[in-house]
Formats: structure tokens, C-alpha cells, sequence
């Protein structure tokens, strides 16, 4: 097996039903039920701020080529969100609007790119959702080596095909999919409890007495005076 230049063909989709149990909830509602972890780092931003859902279809690819990629688009099926590890360098675009507009035109859900991309302004207009780490006028090489549909690293997060991945205008969390839904039932619980806070603050009387209590159990000292030097 050629290790570093390989392609796994298949890969364990979750159910449907499981990746659409996270429509509709923000990424940070995601991200704090799973202890605050499995999130993206922030320099990978979102172009058009659109919700993104699907799953993983991974990539490997040499730093500024895009050989693998061009397959990886060949391969993923509607749905898959395209996720490249390109070592987080900006030196080269791997993509711009041709192959962004063509994925979107197979039914890809979203790409995240962990390396740079080109024709910015064009990202912006697309329906389908890009997240990359920067924009580069200079284009990719189209040589290899890389691999498809292996375990990755995006912005620090590990990524394993078959992943749900879910993102918005904040960024992007990784979800497991064999604890995705009691994540996605405590995710919703979450919500809630904010719609709920929200709701408190439109009545002027939201319950903030946690504060005080945390404060003191953590050995906060409150002194009733002014600071003198
Ligand atoms: O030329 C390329 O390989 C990448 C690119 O700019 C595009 O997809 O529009
Ligand atoms: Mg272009």
C-alpha cells in the first residue's frame, strides 16, 4: 500500500435521518455540548456565512496541489462535505469559482479547505458553502502525492471520513457520528435553554444569581470600597 498516495473508494455514511436530527442548530450550540472541543480553528472562515451539514469525504493533499481533490469532486456524492487538509498553507490556491461552481453543481453540501483559495469574490456569491484559511492569486500545482478518505487534520480538529460536519457564520464542528445523537438531543436542549434566556431578556429580568454563587465557590474576594494604589 502506497502510503501517502492512496485512495480509499468507500466510506461509512451516517443515516440520513441522523444528519438531519443537527438541521436548523447553531454550530456553537453543537460545540458546547461536547465539552467546548471539535472545533475548527477560527482562521478558517466561511466565504458566504451559509449553513453547512453533511458528511465528511476527507483529503490529503499536497501543499498547494490539487490532484487529489480534482478526484475527490469526481468521487463525493451529494451530501458529502469535501474536507482538504492542505498543512494549513496559504502559499498556493487549491480551488477557486470553477471548482467550487462545479461541486456545488453535483450536489456537494460544502468544502473546507485548511490552505488557500482564489476568486474571492465569486466564493461569496455561491449557494454552497466554502470555508478556507485564505484567499491566493497563485494556483495549485496538479501533482500529487495525497490521499483520499483517511483520517485528516483540519485547523487542529482530527476529521475521519464519514464524520458529520456542521458550520455556519462562527465555523465549523466535527461530530462523531456514533454519539451524534445524544449530541444533537442535548444540542437542541441547549438551544432551547438560550431561546429561553432570550425570551427572559425581552422581559427585562433575566436570572443571572449563578454568577454570585460561582464567584464565591471559586474564592472570589468582593470588596466594598474603591481600588487604592
Ligand atoms: O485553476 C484552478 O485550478 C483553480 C481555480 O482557480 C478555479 O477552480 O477556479
Ligand atoms: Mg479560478
Amino acid at each position: 500500500m502506497c502510503v501517502g498516495f492512496r485512495i480509499f473508494t468507500k466510506i461509512n455514511r451516517p443515516e440520513k435521518e441522523l444528519i438531519e436530527a443537527f438541521k436548523g442548530l447553531p454550530a456553537a450550540n453543537v460545540a458546547d455540548v461536547m465539552s467546548r472541543f471539535f472545533c475548527v480553528n477560527s482562521a478558517i472562515k466561511s466565504f458566504n456565512n451559509k449553513p453547512l451539514l453533511g458528511t465528511a469525504f476527507t483529503v490529503r493533499a499536497r501543499i498547494g496541489d490539487n490532484l487529489l481533490l480534482h478526484k475527490a469532486i469526481a468521487m463525493a456524492q451529494p451530501g458529502d462535505v469535501i474536507i482538504v487538509d492542505g498543512d494549513g498553507d496559504i502559499s498556493n490556491a487549491f480551488c477557486g469559482d470553477i471548482m467550487m461552481t462545479e461541486c456545488q453543481s453535483l450536489g456537494i453540501a460544502g468544502v473546507i479547505i485548511d490552505g488557500a483559495v482564489r476568486d474571492k469574490a465569486d466564493l461569496e456569491k455561491l449557494d454552497m458553502p466554502v470555508y478556507a484559511r485564505g484567499v491566493m492569486p497563485k494556483g495549485p500545482f496538479k501533482d500529487g502525492p495525497g490521499e483520499i478518505n483517511v483520517p485528516i487534520s483540519c485547523g487542529g480538529v482530527v476529521v475521519n471520513p464519514g464524520d458529520i460536519v456542521i458550520g455556519d457564520a462562527d465555523g465549523v464542528v466535527i461530530v462523531p457520528p456514533k454519539q451524534a445523537k445524544e449530541i444533537a438531543a442535548k444540542a437542541w436542549k441547549k438551544h432551547e435553554t438560550e431561546a429561553a434566556s432570550l425570551e427572559q431578556i425581552a422581559n427585562g429580568r433575566r436570572d443571572k444569581s449563578w454568577v454570585d454563587k460561582a464567584l464565591e465557590a471559586k474564592g472570589c474576594e468582593i470588596i466594598d470600597d474603591y481600588y487604592r494604589a
